[in-house]
């Protein structure tokens, strides 16, 4: 069994800061990283990798270094997002090429148990470039298992599958989980890190926003407070009764528009119905207004 350890880490690109200030354990089951676009997931995974050194602070793998650390990469296997570009290989042969290069006593076999792994063992003669998206991902993780690694990273590793193929990965990445691998995907969808993993890192702008299991990250993203525009047939009654409560820390009328900012999702759910009712108001319409993940994502940067 394995684990990562992220110690006060940081990279820049330039004036850009992609991963800032992080500190982070990766033990042995399914971890989820989950952070929008450009939080800086890749250049994480790529420092845990050890394939990209640090500007700041360490990482390491049981204690050592993986940066300059080629006994790392014993350890260690890393499906990267990007799509593999050796179109005019098949499968098998870029598998193999990865069991050579780990320098494997029976590459060949390593290989065809690698392909068989994730099911590709049949369109392991065909080349690359005619596989799907779903098929190019396998492919790229038979040649990241293919030296048995304690730990697998994978970068987005869902992107354009399809629900079959999803669900065979999840299928592949549990029971990796399960035999005590230490297994770290990420992804920007909250729904599918929530499936898998047992346990979730949340990136923003380079920030470790937060940490827990899926019920302490949902819990965090549903008590922040929950903006809303009403439409109803009597506005000014409604703020009116609405501004007495407590579950409502701003409630603004402008022209028309009626805002408001719950602080309690749950009482606001239950309270905003029944304020309408007593007051005789015909609600028309309630509408979110800061349901992207970005904003969710940055509420969870500023607390
Ligand atoms: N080689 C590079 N040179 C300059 N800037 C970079 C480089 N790689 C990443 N960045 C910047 O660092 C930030 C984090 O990028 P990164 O790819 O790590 O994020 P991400 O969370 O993986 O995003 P995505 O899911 O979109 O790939 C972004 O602002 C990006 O533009």
């Amino acid at each position: 069994m394995s684990t990562l350890e992220v110690a006060a880490c940081s990279r820049w690109y330039g004036n850009v800061v992609a991963v800032n200030d992080v500190t982070m354990r990766v033990g042995p089951g399914i971890t989820g990283l989950l952070g929008p676009n450009g939080a800086g997931k890749s250049t994480l995974i790529h420092m845990l990798a050890g394939f990209l050194p640090p500007s700041a602070g360490t990482v390491t793998l049981d204690g050592a270094a993986v940066w300059r650390h080629p006994e790392a990469y014993r350890t260690l296997g890393l499906v990267p997002e990007r799509e593999a570009t050796f179109d005019y290989l098949t499968g098998g042969q870029f598998v193999l090429a990865s069991a050579e290069l780990h320098g494997l006593a029976d590459p060949g076999a390593a290989a065809r148990r690698a392909l068989e792994t994730v099911a590709m063992l049949d369109a392991a003669d065909r080349k690359i470039g005619e596989y799907s998206k779903g098929m190019r991902q396998r492919v790229k993780m038979a040649a990241a298992l293919v030296h048995d690694p304690a730990v697998l990273l994978l970068d987005e590793p869902f992107n354009g599958m399809d629900p079959r193929q999803r669900l065979h990965l999840i299928g592949l990445l549990r029971a990796m989980g399960e035999a005590g691998r230490t297994v770290l995907f990420s992804s920007h969808i909250l729904e599918e890190v929530e499936q898998l993993a047992h346990h979730i890192e949340v990136l923003v702008a380079g920030r470790h926003a937060a940490s827990g299991d899926y019920r302490e990250i949902r819990r965090l993203m549903t008590d922040r407070p929950h903006r809303y525009t009403i439409a109803s047939d009597d506005n000014r009654a409604l703020a009116a009764a609405l501004v007495a409560d407590r579950a409502t820390a701003g409630v603004s009328l402008d022209g028309e528009t009626l805002r408001v900012e719950a602080t309690e999702f749950l009482h606001f759910a239950e309270l905003l119905p029944r304020v309408a009712r007593d007051a005789g108001v015909r609600l028309y319409d309630v509408t979110p207004q800061d349901e992207s993940l970005e904003s969710v994502f940055s509420y969870l940067v500023q607390r």
